[in-house]
């Protein structure tokens, strides 16, 4: 029986976790969950689960949940502090890191740093992070395996027994897929008029607001070929990007030797998750499968990088190197908070990106506290740059 902690419980990558564990009760127990402020919707995790330690990050959300929880067997904790020692409990075999934008970095150092199986869909911890966390994975023997659908997809085409961090022998490079989100074919002309409705409806998949934002303005590649040059040790340059509608090859590997190897499933995270949990194990989840035949035709298209420039940046940052990612994620979280808001046009999420990254010194990375203090640096410049836009 393994014993998992589920960092960001309540969103979609917790619901799909928990979707795959309910399939297979006699394999996982659910030992730690977090949340931040949706306290009906942990409540009702704790009845259902008695998970045996219950972190709420949010002071408000804790003190409701503290005042109507009573499941005896359920110890409650308040704050990111408590998150962090909470996931070194030595009981705890794997952790999956759900939290959404750099709000996860420091469980998710905290979890590498305990030599924990990590089952990363956090990703843009790693982004910020990447510098620290995998020669931290490399010293404490933590095993980093990729949610992410298209790192899962790589990591799956990679020979067995690859361990992330490490540069994959023969391979020429690596092709992530992406969807185009909901505005591919969309004429840039009509993109001021995009609303916050039509951003979050991804054509392929059912996330959180943030990360369906991302994929709306291909921000999110932008940060997976970041993701991708930490986890397979890869130099941006052999990091591929291909526009893919169907969402149904989630990336491939293409070898030296001519062969590409791809992996592929509808667009369910229950399938990466299921892959992560079982450790080499195919778990069943509740995923519909794959009917090639109903989906007709695959296609894929160069991406267009004067229409969405984030994928450009994000590029521009890996290759800048020390703390351009960590400024470029920072930015780009408030500037997506900022147009879900209603504050600025969805044209202006690219704009803020750029003259964040392009206005800002670059450090080397050196340590946690360094990137926390840097995130609120960047936090507060974007909003005042922002509150000047009027
Ligand atoms: N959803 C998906 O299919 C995929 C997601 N990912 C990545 O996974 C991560 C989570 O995404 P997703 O599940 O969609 O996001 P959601 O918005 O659905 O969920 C976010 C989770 O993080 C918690 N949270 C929010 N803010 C904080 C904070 N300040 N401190 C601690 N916890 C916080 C939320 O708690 P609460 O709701 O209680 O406030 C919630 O549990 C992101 O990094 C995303 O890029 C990667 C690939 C696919
Ligand atoms: C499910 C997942 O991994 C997301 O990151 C997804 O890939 C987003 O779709 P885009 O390809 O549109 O960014
Ligand atoms: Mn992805």
């Amino acid at each position: 029986m393994k014993q998992v902690a589920i960092l960001g419980a309540t969103g979609s990558i917790g619901d799909s976790t928990l979707a795959v564990i309910r399939c297979h009760p006699d394999k996982f127990n659910v030992h730690t969950l977090s949340a931040h402020r949706n306290s009906d919707k942990i409540l009702a995790l704790i009845e259902e689960f008695a998970p045996k330690h219950v972190i709420i990050t949010d002071e408000t959300a804790y003190r409701t949940v503290a005042q109507s929880c009573n499941q005896t067997h359920t110890s409650l904790y308040c704050g990111a502090n408590a998150l962090n020692a909470a996931v070194q409990d030595t009981a705890i075999d794997m952790v999956v890191a759900g939290i959404v934008g750099n709000a996860g970095m420091a469980s998710v150092m905290s979890a590498v740093e305990a030599g924990k199986i990590l089952l990363l869909a956090n990703k843009e911890s790693i982004v910020t992070a990447g510098a620290l966390v995998m020669p931290l994975a490399e010293k404490s023997g933590a095993q980093i395996i990729p949610l992410d659908s298209e790192h899962n997809a790589i990591y799956q085409c990679l020979p067995n027994q690859y361990r992330t961090g490490h540069r994959p022998q023969s391979v020429a490079h690596l092709t992530l897929t992406a969807s185009g989100g909901p505005f591919w074919n969309t004429p840039v002309s009509d993109f001021e008029s995009i609303t916050p409705a039509q951003a979050v409806a991804h054509p392929q998949w059912d996330m959180g607001a943030k990360i369906s934002v991302d994929s709306a303005t291909l921000m999110n590649k932008g940060l997976e070929v970041i993701e991708a040059h930490w986890l397979f040790n890869m130099p941006v340059e052999h990091i591929h990007v291909l526009i893919h509608p169907q969402s149904i090859v989630h990336s491939m590997v293409n070898y030296a030797d001519g062969s590409v190897l791809a992996q592929m499933g509808t667009p369910n995270m229950q399938i990466p998750i299921s892959h992560g949990l079982g450790l080499g194990q195919r778990l069943s989840n509740r995923a519909d499968l794959l009917e090639l035949s109903e989906i007709g035709a695959l296609q894929f298209f160069a991406p267009d990088v004067k229409k969405f420039p984030n994928l450009a940046l994000a590029r521009q940052a890996i290759k800048t190197g020390g703390t351009a990612p960590a400024i470029l994620n920072a930015a780009n979280e408030v500037a997506v908070a900022a147009f879900l808001e209603e504050k600025i046009h969805f044209t202006k999420i690219s704009d803020i990106n750029d003259r964040m990254l392009n206005s800002m010194q670059i450090e080397d990375v050196e340590s946690v506290p360094q990137l926390i203090e840097l995130d609120s640096i960047v936090h507060r410049r974007t909003r005042d740059f922002i509150r000047r836009l009027g």
